[in-house]
């Protein structure tokens, strides 16, 4: 036998194990490691997140992923020579958090790799007849990962979604369900990031095949993009302060709401291809805003999200009370204005930081992929949301052998 597959067979049959999650979100700030100690396997899995950090990306890293980022029309050459020189970035970066931690490679069991989503292209946002399918593109080849640190790799985890119906994301309901469901509570997990997400979790010992995630619009991609515009230089809103300065221009926000995507059914996926500069000038010129202030822009902007959020939680639980536990997670947990407007349209629910069920925001994404690799080898496909249209019940994960 292969010595790697048989490793492989060694790592499966353990009762845990050790398992770093690698995710490289739209923002682009840069490359979250978690690592983890991941104990037995589907609803009883146990998580013992041991070192978590996040490897910021430098401006030439991100000048390189931007090249390409959302963008319909790239060098198909510059393409094929960022996926293994990310990759091999990954790859690095992975040894010097170990290095840190002072952990070995073969102390390690395996890498979960996202890789860095370029392009996503659900179907009802390409429209194009020619291909009936949807479809999305994740760089940082996971042979190069393997090679690199010398630890088998799992990785290219939205290619079975999308083979099994999906969208290819989100997949957060897959880890959400292992990990946090609750016998007390029925809860919604949100993610602010670039793109907003939510988990839909039943009570455990519920009906599991109610649960889902979904996308609900932009979290805070529009709102850094305007920030970069207007004040190069700057990566983000720090702590929402230019947003609370100005003022919530409410043609502008209809302008912006006024998008298919917002009445679409759920579950659905969007990207930053969608919700770009452009989709804001669009509106701007509609709404005659063109010369609004930047900070009543980021004010009308933080609005705009939060009631993306709220018309998806409106939309999912049209016929019943909606649940009243909110855990954040995500970069825009940090932004005041965002949580401000979040409040004020959902009313009804107590919010709090999902570190308070254990799991630090910061990590959850990262996590999420590696409990999605801890599946693919000791566990089974994940058998949620079989109520729900675009939730395949599969494993996760191509897998790369270090030699
Ligand atoms: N102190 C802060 N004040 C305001 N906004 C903040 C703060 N800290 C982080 N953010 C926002 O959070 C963003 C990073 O969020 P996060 O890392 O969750 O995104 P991501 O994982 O890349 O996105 P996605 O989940 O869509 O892939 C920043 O770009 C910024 O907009
Ligand atoms: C295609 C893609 O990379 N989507 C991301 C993105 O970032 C947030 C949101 O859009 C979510 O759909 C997804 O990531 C998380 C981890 C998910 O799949 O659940």
């Amino acid at each position: 036998m292969n010595p790697h597959l048989a490793r492989l067979h060694h790592i499966a049959s353990q009762p845990s194990r050790r398992i770093i999650g690698l995710m490289s979100g739209t923002s682009l700030d840069g490359l979250d490691v978690a690592l983890c100690r991941l104990t037995g396997h589907g609803p009883g899995t146990q998580l013992e997140l041991e070192q978590f950090r996040t490897v910021p990306y430098g401006e030439d890293t991100r000048a390189r992923i931007r090249t390409v980022f959302a963008r319909e029309q790239v060098s198909l050459e510059y393409l094929t020579l960022l996926n293994p020189w990310l990759g091999s970035l990954h790859a690095t970066l992975v040894l010097d958090c170990l290095r840190t931690w002072q952990i070995r490679p073969d102390e390690v069991d395996l890498i979960a790799s996202h890789g860095q989503t370029v392009y996503h292209a659900p179907q009802h946002q390409h429209q194009r007849i020619e291909f009936p399918h949807n479809a999305t593109l994740q760089l940082g080849d996971g042979d190069h990962v393997a090679v690199g640190t010398g630890i088998i790799t799992l990785s290219d985890f939205r290619q079975k979604h999308v083979a099994a119906g999906g969208e290819g994301a989100p997949l957060a309901a897959y880890g959400d369900f292992l990990l946090l469901s609750s016998p007390d509570e029925e809860r919604l997990l949100l993610n602010l990031g670039g793109i907003a997400n939510f988990t839909y979790l039943p009570r455990a010992g519920g009906d599991t095949r109610t649960a889902f995630s979904t996308d609900t619009g932009p979290g805070n991609t529009l709102l850094d993009a305007t920030v970069r515009i207007y004040r190069p230089g700057l990566q983000y809103d720090e702590d929402g302060r230019l947003a609370a300065a100005g003022r919530v221009h409410q043609g502008l926000l209809s302008a912006l709401l006024g998008h298919d995507f917002f009445v679409a059914p759920l579950p659905k996926t969007t990207g930053p291809e969608l919700f770009s500069p452009d989709y804001l000038t669009d509106a701007q010129e509609r709404s005659g805003t063109l010369s609004l202030s930047l900070e009543d822009t980021l004010a009308t902007l933080a609005e705009f999200s939060a009631m993306g959020v709220a018309r998806a939680v409106e939309a999912a639980f049209a016929e019943r009370l909606a649940p009243t536990a909110i855990y954040v997670s995500g970069g825009g947990a940090r932004n005041p204005v965002l949580l401000a407007a979040l409040k004020r349209h959902l009313s009804h629910a107590h919010f709090a930081p999902t570190d308070v069920l254990g799991v630090p925001g910061d990590a959850k994404e990262a996590i999420l992929f590696a409990v999605l690799a801890n599946e693919a080898v000791a566990g089974q496909p994940i058998a949620i949301g079989a109520g729900r249209q675009r939730v395949p019940a599969v494993s996760l994960g191509k897998i790369s052998l270090p030699g």
